[in-house]
């Protein structure tokens, strides 16, 4: 399967194939000329692919990698000098490629990295975890997390081309596998109900499997459509951060070291819809629905923090223009809006435990 993401100069394809990863010397000839390859992958993920697709360039570019250690503490600022120090001693230049080879933790740093080095170097996304696979190797959002928030330091920096390759889903994690799916319902949730509904029916990621690369197509043509045509974040994008506030202030008040991305997307789309469906902002059922799906899937639905204790952190949602929050609520389930307010919106239930 293959998706054209296309934004004029900065287009690129993505490509969904089993056993893609095989084929990765081929596939990056046809987008890079250049000299040299910098791998950035993690601990847990280049001994199962990296060593291989390293073997398999080397017969064509001078390769050079970087192991960092698994986990979301790799994507922060302190990264970074790390990997810059990494691409100088490999004599790295702007004309040569960077891949993040990893989950969305690798891709959002290696991204940025390539980004900011030189003011810009080609990079391509090769995801390995199912959310990196249905959501964040697309879309061109890179950025590392600072300790006051998540993502505050990035850029807008689209890669040059995507290859997802299902199979390599057979190593990660359960906890993992659950993680991603946080994201693939919110895409049920905010588009596609019918989506949704082949969730529901599924009733497990196990019964979800035989259709899992149609799953991973569906999220990445979603997003593409909605990053296409709004591909800075000023308006329609917002609604790809579904559950996203409260996901953020979450994960931030944990120090990242608790909830992982799509658990903490679980309990913001759960909590965010009760409170929408508190004030008639949305089809009264909805909240109960996305509760069932998710324990379906094995995913939270609650953090036990009173919503007080993480005011400070959803004032720094980028979605915050002018003083005011864009929230992204659900009119009924597939189908979202964005519904400016400001955080008075949590402070009337700014005891309430989500
Ligand atoms: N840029 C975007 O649009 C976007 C979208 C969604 C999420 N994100 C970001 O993505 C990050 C989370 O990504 P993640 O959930 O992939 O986390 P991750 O990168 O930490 O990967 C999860 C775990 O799985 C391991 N792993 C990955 N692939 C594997 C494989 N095939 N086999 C065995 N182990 C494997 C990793 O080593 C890690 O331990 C968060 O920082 C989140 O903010 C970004
Ligand atoms: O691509 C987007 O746009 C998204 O919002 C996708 C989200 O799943 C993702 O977590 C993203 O990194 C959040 O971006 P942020 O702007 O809220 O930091
Ligand atoms: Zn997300």
């Amino acid at each position: 399967m293959e998706i054209l993401v296309n934004l004029g100069k900065d287009s690129y394809p993505i490509y969904i194939e089993n056993n893609l990863i095989s084929q990765t010397s081929s596939h990056i000839q046809k987008i890079f000329s250049g000299k040299r390859i910098f791998l950035l992958s993690d601990d847990n993920v280049y001994p199962l692919y990296g060593a291989s697709i390293q073997e398999d360039l080397s017969h064509f570019y001078e390769c050079h990698h970087l192991i960092l250690p698994h986990g979301e503490a790799t994507k922060s600022f302190q990264s970074l000098p790390v990997v810059y120090e990494a691409l100088i001693n490999s004599g790295i230049s702007r004309s040569d490629l960077i891949i993040a080879l990893g989950g969305g933790v690798i891709g959002d740093l290696a991204g940025y990295v390539a980004a900011s080095y030189l003011r810009g170097i080609d990079f391509i996304q090769i995801p390995t975890s199912l959310l990196a696979q249905v959501d964040s190797s697309v879309g061109g959002k890179v950025a590392v997390d600072l300790p006051q928030g998540k993502n505050l330091v990035g850029a807008f920096y689209q890669p040059k081309l995507v290859l997802i390759d299902p199979e390599v889903l057979s190593t990660l994690s359960p906890r993992f596998i659950k993680d991603g799916m946080g994201e693939v319902i919110k895409y049920g949730c905010i588009q596609d109900a019918s989506l949704f509904q082949l969730l529901e029916e599924s009733g497990s990621f196990e019964g979800l499997k035989p259709r899992l690369m149609e799953v991973i197509f569906r999220c990445i043509q979603i997003k593409t459509q909605v990053v296409e045509a709004d591909p800075f974040d000023k308006g329609q994008r917002m609604l790809l951060n579904f559950g996203h506030t409260l996901a953020h202030a979450i994960e931030q008040f944990y120090g990242y070291k608790r909830e992982s991305h799509g658990e903490a997307v679980a309990i913001g789309m759960y909590q965010l819809t009760c409170l929408a469906e508190e004030k008639c902002l949305t089809q009264p059922g909805s909240a109960e629905k996305i509760l069932n799906l998710l324990s379906l899937y094995e995913l939270p639905h609650k953090a036990t923090i009173p919503i007080g204790q993480v005011l400070p952190a959803l004032s720094l949602d980028k979605k915050m223009l002018h003083n005011q929050l864009n929230l992204v609520l659900l009119k009924s389930i597939g189908e979202s809006y964005i519904y400016p307010t400001d955080t008075e919106f949590f402070q009337s239930v700014y005891n309430k435990i989500i």
